[in-house]
């Protein structure tokens, strides 16, 4: 199958979708009969190419191709996934999924984005109902992992476990339901607060501003990273959930919720939830609003990516897979070609990486220049097998000249230079390209120690050999520009 998808409804969802398979390397097909999508859709892909490449320590596969099309039919034909994100009405739907199945392959995936509809009710009245499955994400689609995809006894295994597949290929987490429930799980949760949340402005307790301050200087947080079961597991102290369990049981039973009670819609509740959202909200944009949140999730899944927690976790098993496929995958010893400088690093400038200039800060072009030494050291032998055997680099002198600005989302590859390997002393040169325009080289000496000494010592004899291959082949090469170079030289 191609990597093609086709997302039927371009708004807020179908946009997003649009932008994951994108970013992820898919050739995207849009239909939208709105004559604004195609400058929607766009709006929402420059938010997702500054943002989503962030996420990752390698470089995202090359952007595929997007196209719009007004024939549904010539949209859906020949793709290998097709994203239904039409309005949340099932009438609706269900024409969708017969318009498209009279057109497209019988082996493709067609996902819903339904945030309540069960699959069995999606499947009714369709030609092959066992195509059509819950893929339910949210909002952004291009930066949050999770996708329910939840499946009806009519749906193949096989299906179901080639959407799975695909769904972790472009990074996301499908939480599979194996029972079919309307609003699935995570839609249940979020609705109990929503309701819950809609009474208390309704009754005058607290403003929409109070409410999320509630939320996002406390329990969000705390949710983001550990979810609910095992938030409250630690809040039980050391004897955790059973004490939990018997200090608050008990509150189920008392009036703290209006649950089942759903406050009217009158429009003096629309106006005020209206009015307090806006006298809180309203002096940003919502495309202003879009790029904070962005740089906020991006932000907060980096930190988790650092300690290898929830989505970070995830994040850096999605890399791993990207790794795996890239030039980046080789391990000491494969390489054969050494008769040009090295690809050490390949990856895109996290929003983090910026600061307050809008451009990559200069501590960050060190970082990854060290990124590319330890890769360098890692293909010369000196990995973490050997650094545990007691040999290791220490950096003796950095010289970094910045030649040009880079920014969030782009795609920088540090090629590495071998200058000098001889004895105790390695000189690396490494040029930060983006594209074809030289934004930065960094020119280091390293000697090599005994950590147990902490002094020099000369390399292991295979560390060596591979510093001799390399060095005779770099010679060979004409002196890069800057290099030796010092600070105040005359240019
Ligand atoms: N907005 C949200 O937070 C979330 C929404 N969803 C679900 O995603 C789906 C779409 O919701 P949104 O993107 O928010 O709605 P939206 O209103 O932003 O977008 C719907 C799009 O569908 C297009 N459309 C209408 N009829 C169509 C047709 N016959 N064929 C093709 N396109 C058609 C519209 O022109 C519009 O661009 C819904 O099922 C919703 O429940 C899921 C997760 C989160
Ligand atoms: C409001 N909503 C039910 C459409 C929300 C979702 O389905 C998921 C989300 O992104 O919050």
């Amino acid at each position: 199958m191609t990597k093609s998808a086709t997302i039927v409804g371009g708004g807020v969802i179908g946009g997003g979708w649009a932008a994951r398979f994108l970013l992820n390397g898919w050739d995207v097909r849009i239909f939208d009969p709105d004559p604004e999508a195609e400058r929607k859709i766009g709006e929402v892909l420059a938010n997702a190419r500054r943002s989503l490449p962030g996420l990752t320590d390698v470089a995202l596969p090359e952007e595929g191709r997007l196209t719009f099309h007004s024939d549904l039919a010539e949209a859906v034909a020949g793709a290998g996934w097709i994203q239904e994100s039409v309005p949340e009405q099932l009438a609706l739907k269900q024409k969708v999924f017969a318009q498209i199945q009279a057109a497209c392959d019988p082996g493709a995936v067609i996902g819903s984005s339904t945030s309540g509809f069960k699959p069995s009710e999606l499947q009714q009245g369709a030609a092959w109902g066992g195509q059509i499955v819950v893929t339910h994400p949210f909002n952004p689609v291009y930066l949050l992992p999770v996708v329910e995809l939840v499946s009806s006894p009519e749906n193949p295994a096989e299906l179901v476990a080639r959407a799975a597949d695909t769904l972790t290929s472009i990074g996301m987490y499908p939480l599979h339901l194996k029972k079919e429930i309307d609003a699935h799980v995570a839609d249940r949760l979020l609705e109990a607060v929503w309701r819950e949340a809609l009474w208390l402005v309704s009754d005058g307790i607290a403003t929409t501003e109070e409410i999320d301050n509630a939320i996002r200087y406390g329990f969000g947080i705390r949710w983001a990273q550990m979810g609910l079961f095992e938030t409250y597991r630690v809040a039980g102290g050391e004897a955790g959930m059973r004490h939990f369990m018997a200090q608050f049981g008990p509150a189920l039973k008392w009036p703290w919720t209006k649950l089942m009670d759903v406050p009217e819609f009158t429009e003096e509740l629309v106006d005020l939830i209206a009015d307090q959202s806006d006298a809180q909200s309203g002096a940003y944009s919502i495309r202003d609003l879009e790029r904070i949140r962005d740089d906020n999730l991006v932000s907060m899944m980096r930190a988790l990516k650092a300690k290898n927690w929830g989505a970070g976790e995830l994040l850096n098993a999605q890399d791993a897979r990207l790794r795996a496929d890239s030039v980046l995958a080789a391990r000491a010893g494969d390489l054969e070609d050494v008769s040009q400088p090295i690809v050490t690093v390949r990856r895109a400038v996290p929003l983090d990486w910026t600061d307050y200039n809008g451009h990559m800060n200069e501590a960050r072009y060190l970082q990854a220049f060290c990124d590319a030494t330890d890769r360098f050291m890692e293909l010369v032998g000196a990995d973490a097998d050997y650094i545990a055997s007691g040999g290791s680099y220490f950096t003796a002198e950095t010289h970094v000249r910045h030649l040009s600005e880079a920014h969030a989302g782009d795609r920088i590859e540090v090629r590495t230079r071998l200058l000098m390997g001889e004895g105790k002393k390695m000189h690396l040169f490494h040029q930060m390209w983006r594209g074809d325009e030289l934004l930065a080289t960094g020119e280091h000496m390293l000697i090599h120690v005994s950590l147990e000494t902490r002094r020099p010592s000369v390399p292991a004899p295979q560390v060596a050999a591979s510093l001799d291959r390399i060095a005779a082949a770099h010679a060979a090469l004409s002196l890069p520009e800057g290099a030796g170079r010092f600070v105040g030289q005359p240019r």
